[in-house]
């Protein structure tokens, strides 16, 4: 009720209590209005204080669930961030597993189990596509003497720069790992026998050119190498022998040299 309302009831009010006018028709009829309309004003007060209160309890309410939402979406935040942190440390746990048992420790190429698995793929597309592959088993001559006279460290270097120079004289689409001990191989996709040639003749000049050194003498290193290009339906097992009848060939004829499978 506005206050020009108010001021109306209490001259109603005022006129009503005027003995001049007590005896006026009207009288009794304007006083159980004004009576009524004061009880009803009286009933609308309490209702809007009752509804006040609610909306008050209502807004406590949904500030309090809207509080508890944003702490719980904050826990859940943290929690996800924890959760990728360990799923990135694991993945990476996992990467360095991989590598750490396909890859060879001393060397860091790649060990048997890889080597076997380019090969199974390899072998999948060359028959799929009828695309020629060849295969190289390189072996350090008398690997036993270099160790025996200049102690298993400088044989452990002699390997490793092996490795380095393989790796940096093949193509990046070629794969070359450790098959054993002083054994290489490398393998060749879409190569025949002709194209590995003048990489046989690289390769085993590279490996004679290695500069390794103890107290200032010069470690010669030769190898041997026995090559064989992939002949279908034969499985690369059947290559891979081939190539090693070859490097055993090699190694008859006097070593530090490569030579074809027949
Ligand atoms: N330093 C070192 N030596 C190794 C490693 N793996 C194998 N060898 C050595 O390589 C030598 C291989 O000797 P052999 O199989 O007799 O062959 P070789 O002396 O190279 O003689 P040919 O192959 O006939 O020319 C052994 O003395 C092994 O101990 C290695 O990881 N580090």
């Amino acid at each position: 009720m506005n206050g020009t309302d108010e001021r109306l009831l209490e001259e109603i009010a005022e006129l009503l209590a005027d003995p001049a006018h007590r005896d006026h028709p009207l009288h009794a009829a304007l006083s159980q209005l004004l009576a009524r309309h004061r009880e009803q004003s009286r009933r609308l007060d309490r209702l809007i204080g009752i509804a006040d209160g609610f909306q008050h309890t209502a807004q406590q309410d949904l500030h309090a669930t809207r509080h508890e939402l944003e702490r719980q979406l904050h826990r859940q935040r943290k929690l996800s961030r924890i959760a990728d942190r360990y799923q990135l440390l694991l993945s990476e746990r996992n990467e360095a597993l991989r590598n750490e048992s396909h890859h060879d420790p001393l060397t860091g190429l790649a060990n048997r189990r890889l080597l076997h698995e380019h090969l199974e793929r390899l072998i999948g597309t060359s028959e799929r596509y009828q695309r020629p592959f060849t295969l190289a088993m390189l072996d350090i001559d008398h690997f036993k003497r270099i160790n025996d006279r200049f102690g298993h460290d400088v044989g452990d270097r002699a390997l490793t720069q092996l490795a380095d120079t393989l790796q940096s004289t093949l193509r990046t689409s070629d794969h070359c790992g450790r098959w054993g001990g002083e054994e290489f191989l490398v393998i060749l996709p879409e190569t025949t026998l002709e194209q590995a040639e003048p990489l046989m003749s690289r390769l085993c000049n590279r490996m004679r050119h290695l500069d390794i050194r103890q107290d200032g003498v010069r470690i010669r290193i030769t190898a041997s190498v026995g090559v064989a290009q992939h002949r279908p339906p034969e499985d690369y097992e059947r290559t891979l022998q081939r190539a090693d009848e070859a490097l055993l060939q090699a190694k008859r004829q006097g070593r530090n040299r490569w030579l074809a499978a027949g």
